[in-house]
């Protein structure tokens, strides 16, 4: 969306909150103030309350300061009135509310009309986008190989297709690659030579494409390295040029595995609230929930899982607090931030948010800029904890419980919402073989290769799993089944090629795979065993290949 079009929108959104204050909540809080002058009624003067604590919190958050800070005096008097520390209320305060409601009618009116230049103030104020990164397809990454010995570096190139770069070798150290015609340039040469392509990397590095650079040298050579840092360009242990190592660097210094957008579950009561969310989340890059009724929450957890919790402190019939107790027990929700936007910054909440093991109280009248990049930095360590807790240590992927629990998870929704999915369990063949004949070492490596592999292969949606030792549990889904099960051959014979260097020789090594296919099931311990079974018969069919259950179990369909 483009700053204007956001700008216009908020406009939009700003004009038609204003005239909602103005046509129906502040004839609504007057009328009940007149009716509870007439007849004193506890139940009426906590709406009124209601309505001014909401007010407070949505014009705050539409950047209308000066209504907040207005509606929060009413605010505070009905609240003293409340809590009884004014239990009648004195000619004085009555004259004093009655005299604020008048005030704020007449600022509402000056804002409607010079609401245009005011929305533009408050969205152009320095608040570009903060663009989340988006993930990178790998086939969009251009690799260009340069350096001595143009043997290895064509091996490397093929390597790196295979995973899915666009590789390509430059062999003229005098072509000088566009600064918008590779994304990455790898570098291996003898220190001897480096003179020789000095020049080039120097071009790259200045027209801004990362450079790695690995020498021959296992001495570490303090000059030399001191000059590629100077020159822009990274070093790259020469041990990194093996593919696995390789792809892993590129990987982190692409940061292809850049995550998926902020998911975020907003509640907040006030509709006027939310439509203002809805349109800051999506310039902000964040995918968000917005709901306005507190027991929607549940049955939204089970379908969206967010990255923080943006809750309102205070709700007709629940708390926010009371909210963040239903979630936080929850294990899939044990790590992930729960914040409160609210205008009440009290003390008091504060200390309540703190007892109630959430994590902070944004005010709802912060500029919104600040308030986005609060609410993605907070969602961002969560997500990291939470990685900290869910991944294998080996290979960075979802370890055994949790796979198991996303996976049984997918399953659920995939039969609710009757999408394809596929269960797959894989196991390395002859693994052991592996392990005796080439080292331990050597077999972490071919299982960080296949991690790899996976990761680069499969949609950044998918499950990718390591659910024991050797045996990966993948889930997928987005496409048909027939294209999901020759996804995973087509894995399985580019895995079958990538050569590993062992001991003393070069091998290969290849994985079986067993298939399930949602449809066939009613139970998802029975489309596992299913799987498991269909990977058996892969292992007695010869390894190296995919089998498909053909089992059908309806157990349980009603
Ligand atoms: N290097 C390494 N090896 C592991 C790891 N986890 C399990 N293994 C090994 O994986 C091997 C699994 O061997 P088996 O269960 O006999 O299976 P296999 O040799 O792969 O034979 P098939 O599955 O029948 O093809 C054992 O040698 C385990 O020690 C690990 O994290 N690293």
């Amino acid at each position: 969306m483009s700053d204007q079009k956001f700008d216009e929108i908020l406009r939009q959104l700003m004009d038609d909150y204003l005239a909602k204050v103005r046509d129906q909540l502040l004839p609504d809080m007057k009328q009940q103030w007149d009716s509870l002058l007439s007849t004193w009624d506890t139940e009426q003067l906590r709406t009124l309350h209601r309505a001014a604590h909401t007010m407070t919190g949505t014009s705050g958050s539409y950047g209308l300061h000066d209504v907040s800070r207005l509606t929060r005096r009413i605010e505070q008097h009905l609240k003293h009135l409340l809590t009884g520390l004014d239990a009648q209320p004195s000619r004085i305060v009555v004259d004093e509310i009655t005299q604020l409601l008048r005030e704020l009618s007449a600022m509402v009116t000056n804002h409607i009309s010079a609401v245009q230049s005011d929305v533009t103030d408050i969205m152009t104020n320095d608040s570009p986008t903060i663009s989340q990164p988006q993930a990178r397809e790998l086939s969009d990454v251009r690799v260009g190989l340069l350096g001595d010995d143009t043997d290895t570096l064509a091996e490397i190139c093929t390597d790196l297709c295979r995973f899915g770069f666009q590789a390509r070798q430059i062999i003229d150290p005098d072509k000088r690659p566009e600064h918008d015609s590779l994304d990455v340039v790898v570098v291996s040469c003898t220190i001897r030579n480096w003179s020789h392509w000095r020049p080039l990397v120097r071009h790259c590095t200045v027209e801004g494409i990362p450079v790695l650079v690995s020498s021959d040298s296992e001495e570490p050579n303090f000059p030399w390295r001191l000059e590629l840092i100077r020159s822009g360009a990274l070093f790259l242990d020469p041990k990194d040029l093996q593919i696995l190592l390789l792809v892993r660097r590129l990987y982190k210094l692409l940061k292809l595995d850049t995550e998926r957008p902020v998911r975020a579950i907003m509640l907040d009561d006030d509709p006027a609230l939310l439509k203002r969310f809805d349109v800051l989340f999506k310039q902000f890059g964040i995918e968000a929930l917005l709901l306005d009724e507190p027991t929607e929450i549940l049955h939204a957890v089970s379908e969206f899982t967010p990255d923080i919790f943006i809750l309102d402190l205070h709700m007709p019939n629940v708390t926010g607090i009371e909210v963040a107790q239903i979630l936080r027990p929850m294990e899939l929700f044990q790590t992930t931030p729960i914040v409160f936007l609210s205008a009440d910054e009290s003390l008091d909440s504060k200390l309540a948010i703190v007892r109630n093991h959430a994590d902070d109280l944004l005010s709802k009248t912060e500029q919104p800029r600040e308030l986005l990049l609060q609410i993605v930095d907070r969602a961002m360590r969560g997500r990291r904890l939470r990685d900290l807790m869910a991944k294998d240590s080996l290979t960075g992927l979802l370890n055994h419980n949790h796979i198991l629990d996303s996976a049984n998870r997918r399953f659920m929704l995939a039969k609710r919402q009757s999408e394809p999915m596929v269960l797959v369990m894989l196991d390395l063949d002859r693994f052991k073989t592996v392990n005796d004949t080439h080292g331990h070492v050597t077999g972490d490596q071919v299982l960080l290769s296949l991690s790899m592999l996976l990761k680069t292969q499969l949609r950044q949606s998918d499950l990718i799993g390591r659910f024991g030792g050797e045996e990966f549990m993948l889930v997928l889904n987005n496409g048909k089944t027939d294209d999901l099960v020759a996804k995973i051959n087509n894995v399985r014979e580019m895995f079958s090629q990538i050569p590993f260097h062992g001991s003393h020789t070069d091998f290969t090594c290849t994985f079986s795979a067993g298939v399930a296919v949602v449809e066939d099931f009613a139970r998802f311990e029975d489309m596992l065993l299913a799987a498991d079974k269909a990977l058996y018969a892969a292992k007695e069919g010869g390894r190296n290949r995919v089998v498909v259950s053909t089992e059908r179990v309806d157990r349980g369909v009603q």
